[in-house]
């Protein structure tokens, strides 16, 4: 595709009809570990001007630790697992009090959706939740959607949401993704060098990747920083999303298209929802090893992996759930969904489906990872 021009990108924002917009902690949140409810309202004022203008909105909002942990007695942000989990459950309630009133001013309702990774990777979760979504959406609510930080652990969790706002995006099929945070822009290095110099446009984020100099967060309740939010805004830009980044300050006009902040540009059309649900978000549980000739069919594009094709399987996994697609020599050549559990799997390498159907009975005679559940990487 040609790349759009910075005018053509805001143009598109502003004309977005399904909008994903996400704002993190620092925006909503006092360093004492409390809500701040002037810029919480704020922010819902731009966002029911946009709604009540036709939009449909969905709202990922972080700040359910940052505005628990006061209440609780912390001095700042518990790095322990178990307490952020606990001012999780207490601030996420605090947190849809304040939206749920902000938005009542407007006569808008709100539905609250709560997201674990393996929500992300299971097909069937990953149904409901674009199920749920859709529909509250035509009902004419506003979904605010969070990571399940109250049973979300340090080894499997999104820790920002971020990433979680470009799958979202492209659950629900969004013309524009929304960075709201604390800084007005994306720098040419972090706003704390001197140096450093806002960028305006980003034509094509995979190489802006190079050049730019991204650092971690820069307060004390965040926790992505600015990595996490080029990695989202990539993720729009190859699902064919546009984005914006800006200031929580800046919601009202980056939605209207007015040039501030930082656009990015798509990078490539629009592609299947549920082909970019299993390339970025399924976190593969396996391998299975496909010989020469598989590989090369999986490369190629349309073909399914066969299990007469496959040498060896890998971890332990149940259907559904990610494997990769790994050569002989151990590269990864694709990412897709078991179509059986590891344990079954072994019996049936090497068998052509005639065979799986003679030995094994039909329900073995399909494809270890059928085509449409295949993601080149
Ligand atoms: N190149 C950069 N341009 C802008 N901000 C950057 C850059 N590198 C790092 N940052 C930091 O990223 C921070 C925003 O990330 P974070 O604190 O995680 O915000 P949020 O809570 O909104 O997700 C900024 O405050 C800034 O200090
Ligand atoms: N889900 C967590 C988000 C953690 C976090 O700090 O995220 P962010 O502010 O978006 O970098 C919460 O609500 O506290």
């Amino acid at each position: 595709m040609n790349t759009p021009s910075q005018a053509q990108v805001r143009r598109a924002i502003a004309e977005a009809q399904t909008i994903v917009v996400k704002v993190g902690s620092s925006s909503l949140t006092e360093p004492s570990g409390h809500l701040d409810p002037e810029r919480l309202n704020a922010l819902v004022a731009a966002l029911a001007r946009v709604r009540l203008m036709g939009g449909r909105v969905v709202l990922v909002s972080s700040g359910a630790i940052a505005a628990g942990f006061g209440s609780l007695g912390f001095d700042a942000r518990p790095t322990d697992v178990a307490d952020q989990q606990a001012c999780a459950a207490v601030g996420q309630g605090l947190l849809m009090a304040q939206y749920e009133a902000a938005f009542a001013r407007y006569g808008l309702r709100v539905g609250q959706i709560l997201i674990t990774v393996s929500d992300t990777i299971a097909p069937q979760q990953y149904r409901n939740v674009r199920r749920t979504l859709e529909r509250l959406l035509d009902l004419g609510a506003v979904p605010i959607i969070n990571e399940n930080d109250s049973l979300a652990s340090n080894e499997i969790r999104f820790g920002d949401n971020d990433r979680l706002s470009a799958l979202i995006a492209n659950i629900v099929v969004a013309d524009a993704l929304v960075l709201l945070t604390d800084v007005d822009a994306l720098y040419t290095a972090p706003p704390s060098e001197p140096e450093s110099k806002r960028i305006a446009y980003v034509p094509n984020v995979e190489d802006a990747l190079e050049k730019v100099q991204v650092g971690g967060t820069g307060s004390n309740v965040g926790t992505g920083g600015m990595v996490t939010k080029m990695e989202a805004a990539r993720v729009a830009a190859v699902s064919g999303i546009p984005s914006v980044l800006t200031c929580a300050a800046n919601a009202g006009p980056a939605m209207m298209g007015d040039p501030v902040g930082t656009a990015f540009a798509p990078i490539h059309d629009r592609g299947s929802s549920r082909r970019l649900w299993i390339g970025f978000a399924a976190h593969p549980f396996g391998t299975l090893v496909a010989d020469a000739g598989a590989a090369k069919a999986v490369r190629g594009g349309a073909a399914s992996l066969l299990a007469a094709g496959v040498l060896e399987v890998r971890g332990e996994f149940a259907a559904g759930d990610a494997v990769w697609i790994d050569d002989e020599a151990g590269n990864h050549l694709a990412k897709g969904l078991a179509g059986f559990d590891s344990e079954e799997i072994p019996q049936m390498l090497g068998r052509n489906t005639a065979q799986l159907k003679r030995f094994l009975g039909e329900e073995y005679a399909h494809p270890l990872v059928h085509r449409d559940n295949l993601v080149l990487v």
